[in-house]
């Protein structure tokens, strides 16, 4: 058990060992080893009723499940621990992190924003088109919240979960804020620390720094999802984006891309901040630029040789 303490706290844990049961059980441990239960006067069984709260309110599809929410709270933890973020900002911001993360795609239905808007679903009409996900993703979350602590606590400072910013519509948006502030970072600025929703969306992002068994098995999750929903795009006659389309994409293609143009420019711009991300977050994501470089040539030399 103390090994598995330590393992929870690095981007090698390996989700695919544990039941969803387990799984409750190893956020209950990082809620508690970062003294939040202390801190906040959280009583446990409030704490226990808040994370199956949680668990029921992730939907059965095959990525944005509870699964992810479990991979995305773990490594939101383990940055914490690597980065020592703990004696750079306050207890509160921490917490509101960790839950961030743990709420960031409740009751995700598998079907993306642009599918969403669309498709005139009832969540694109109830937010006028804006990151109709997110925004419902916060609402859940606010709901659980307030079902669970009743009137008994402040729910704190209610619109500040790092929810809405995992948009990835919002991606470049974030990132350039975060670059023309990352050379003078203060971490008792108020407007800086507002930026370390930043880790919530590298957190969110985060399979390919995993080691590479469980990072395949996340994208073979991902392709499911975005082929079911260009399978239903196509259907319905509505538009199909590429990167989602059976016909268009293979592993290779869909990662080599999205860890150059999306992955390593926003994780190099983190490792400015903290170094020690080097190693344990932008290595292992080139080493699978790498291996799916790699796989990417074979698969044009075998198109070459065949159509030859
Ligand atoms: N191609 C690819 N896209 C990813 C990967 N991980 C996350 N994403 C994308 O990043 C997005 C983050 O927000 P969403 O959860 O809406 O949907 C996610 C996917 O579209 C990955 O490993 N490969
Ligand atoms: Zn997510």
């Amino acid at each position: 058990a103390p090994m598995v303490r330590e393992h929870l706290k690095t981007p090698n844990f390996d989700n695919w060992q544990w039941e969803e049961a387990e799984m409750l059980v190893l956020l209950q441990v990082m809620f508690t080893d970062l003294d939040f239960l202390m801190a906040f006067h959280i009583e446990l069984d409030v704490l226990q009723n808040f994370l199956f709260e949680v668990y029921c309110h992730y939907n059965s599809i095959p990525f944005h499940n509870f699964h992810h929410c479990f991979c995305v709270t773990q490594m939101m933890y383990g940055l914490i621990w690597l980065t020592d973020l703990r004696s750079r900002l306050p207890r509160l911001d921490l917490l509101i992190m960790l839950t961030s993360a743990l709420c960031h795609d409740l009751d995700h239905p598998g079907y993306n924003n642009v599918f969403q808007i669309n498709a005139q679903t009832d969540l694109a009409i109830r937010y006028n088109d804006i990151s109709p996900l997110e925004n419902h993703h916060c609402a859940v979350a606010f709901g659980i919240l307030a079902k669970v602590l009743k009137n008994n606590k402040r729910t704190g400072s209610s619109k500040d979960l790092c929810i809405l910013a995992t948009d990835m519509a919002r991606h470049n948006e974030i990132l350039n804020k975060f670059k023309s502030i990352q050379p003078a970072f203060d971490f008792n600025n108020k407007e800086h620390k507002e930026l370390m929703k930043i880790m919530v969306k590298v957190s969110d992002i985060s399979n390919e720094a995993r080691p590479m068994a469980v990072a395949e098995q996340w994208l073979d999750c991902l392709l499911q999802e975005f082929f079911n929903q260009s399978d239903t795009e196509k259907l319905k006659g509505l538009p199909v984006a590429a990167f989602m389309d059976r016909d268009k994409v293979s592993k290779p293609s869909s990662q080599t891309s999205f860890i150059r143009f999306v992955l390593l420019p926003l994780f190099s711009e983190l490792t400015k901040l903290f170094p020690c991300l080097e190693e344990h977050i932008l290595e292992p994501v080139r080493q699978a630029l790498e291996y799916y470089s790699t796989l990417e040539r074979a698969g044009k030399d075998e198109e070459l040789t065949t159509k030859a």
